[in-house]
Formats: structure tokens, sequence, C-alpha cells
């Protein structure tokens, strides 16, 4: 049998290609360098505050981030390919490099529900009605969790990048300007995140935990950092 080596960069975001010498049928892959300039995709103003917060409370970075007020699918299926395929949808619509994010609401008596259906069940039930849920159960631990998906321009595959923050679902108290914040209680705090500062939130989100992984990847990548 022949033997010989391809190039392989183990970046996660790839380029397939597939390498000269005929004997060979492995994929190479190559890494994606970070653009200049990339969108962040959304229809609420509250996530863009706080991406926007998130990212300047950070070193300067290299690249450009710009705001697409864009109203996206409520799609369904499985979280991570819900932000793949909202993402897909935001690179085809902005034609070029785009993040956008998907948030869940996970109730773990509930098995992980409302999950990212929260929109609509905050929306009918109000927070009263998300306590009332959980009223058969002991458990009222939950979950918030964003997944973060990033494409560098609409033919290539979107990444996902999860941030998880655990805590446990209350009466609602603070200022209902956010979503779900004034019912979520994150662990080791006695405050909602409606109640906290908003540098205290962004500090331990769930937003915060998965941008955070995108911006260490596209810094990574960036070629203004080589
Ligand atoms: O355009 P997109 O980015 O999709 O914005 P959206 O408001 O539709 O957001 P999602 O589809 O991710 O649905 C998540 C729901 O959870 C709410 N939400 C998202 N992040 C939140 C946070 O940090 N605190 C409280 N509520 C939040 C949001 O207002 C929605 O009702
Ligand atoms: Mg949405």
């Amino acid at each position: 049998m022949q033997t010989h080596h391809c190039i392989h960069v183990g970046s996660p975001h790839t380029l397939l290609a597939f390498c000269s010498r005929r004997v060979c049928t492995r994929r190479l892959t190559v890494a994606m360098a970070t653009p200049d300039k990339i969108f962040f995709a959304t229809g609420n103003k509250k996530k863009l505050e706080e991406v926007t917060a998130i990212l300047a409370s950070g070193a300067a970075l290299p690249f450009q981030v710009e705001a697409a007020k864009l109203d996206l699918p409520e799609l369904q299926g499985e979280p991570e390919e819900i932000s793949k395929e909202k993402c897909r949808i935001a690179a085809r619509l902005v034609g070029g490099a785009v993040m956008v994010e998907d948030t869940s609401l996970c109730f773990n008596a509930l098995g992980g529900l409302p999950g990212p259906y929260i929109k609509w069940f905050l929306e009918k039930l109000g927070h009263d009605g998300l306590n009332r849920m959980l009223a058969g159960f002991e458990d009222k631990t939950a979950y918030a969790q964003c997944i973060f998906a990033y494409t560098p321009g609409p033919d290539q595959e979107p990444l996902v990048f999860v941030g998880r923050t655990p805590g446990r679902i209350v009466a609602a108290r603070g200022p209902a300007d956010f979503g779900w914040d004034p019912v979520f209680e994150p662990e080791g705090f006695s405050e909602t995140y409606a109640e906290m500062d908003k540098e205290a939130k962004n500090k331990i989100s769930h937003r915060y935990r998965s941008l955070d992984k995108l911006r260490s990847y596209l810094l990574e990548n960036s070629a203004k950092q080589q």
C-alpha cells in the first residue's frame, strides 16, 4: 500500500479540499482566516446590547463586528442544528461572514424543555406561567444555554460554540426588560439575572460563555494576530 503525507491542519473551521495525489482520498483541511468584518445578525435589541458589551470588555479586536437587524425564523430541532441553520440563512442574507446565536432555557425536571422553544412559552405563559410549569416538580433547577454559530461565508459550514449557566427558576424578581431574566437565578447567586448589574451578568452568563469561545477561535485564526 502506498503511503504519503497530506497536510492536515487541525483547525475546527475547515475549507474542504482534496489531496492532489490521485491515490489519496483523504480530505485536506485548511483553516479559514478570520475576515475583517463579521455581521452579528439578530432581531433582539437586548442580545445586541449584551454582545456589544461583552466584546467591548475584552482586548481590542482585529476584526469589526457589525449589527445586522434581521428577523430570522424560529426553527425547530436540536439547539445546535437550529443555530447552524439560522447561521446559514443569515449568511445568505448578508452575503458574508456572520454570527448568530440561539438561546434556550432548559428545565431539568422537564428533560430540557422548553429549551429552544422558550420564546413561545414566555410569550404565551409569562413569568408566572413558567413557574407554574414546575409546580408539580420538586426540582426547580434549570440551565440557560446560548449557542453562537459562525460562518466565514454563505458557502461554508457553520461552527458552533456552546455556553451554559446553571441556575434555578424562581418567582419573578427585578426589572422585566429582557425575556426571562427575572425568573432565572444563576447558581451561586442570590439575585436573578434581572436583579444583577449588567456587568455582573455579562461575566457569568450563558451568552458570555459561548461568545468567549467564539472570540478565542476568531482571534486564533486572525491573520492580524499572527
Ligand atoms: O433574532 P434572534 O437572535 O433569534 O432573537 P430572539 O429574541 O428571537 O431570540 P431566540 O430565538 O434565541 O429566543 C430566545 C428567547 O429567550 C429570550 N432571551 C434570550 N437571551 C436571554 C437572556 O440572556 N435573558 C433573558 N431572556 C433571554 C429572548 O427574548 C427570546 O424570547
Ligand atoms: Mg429567534
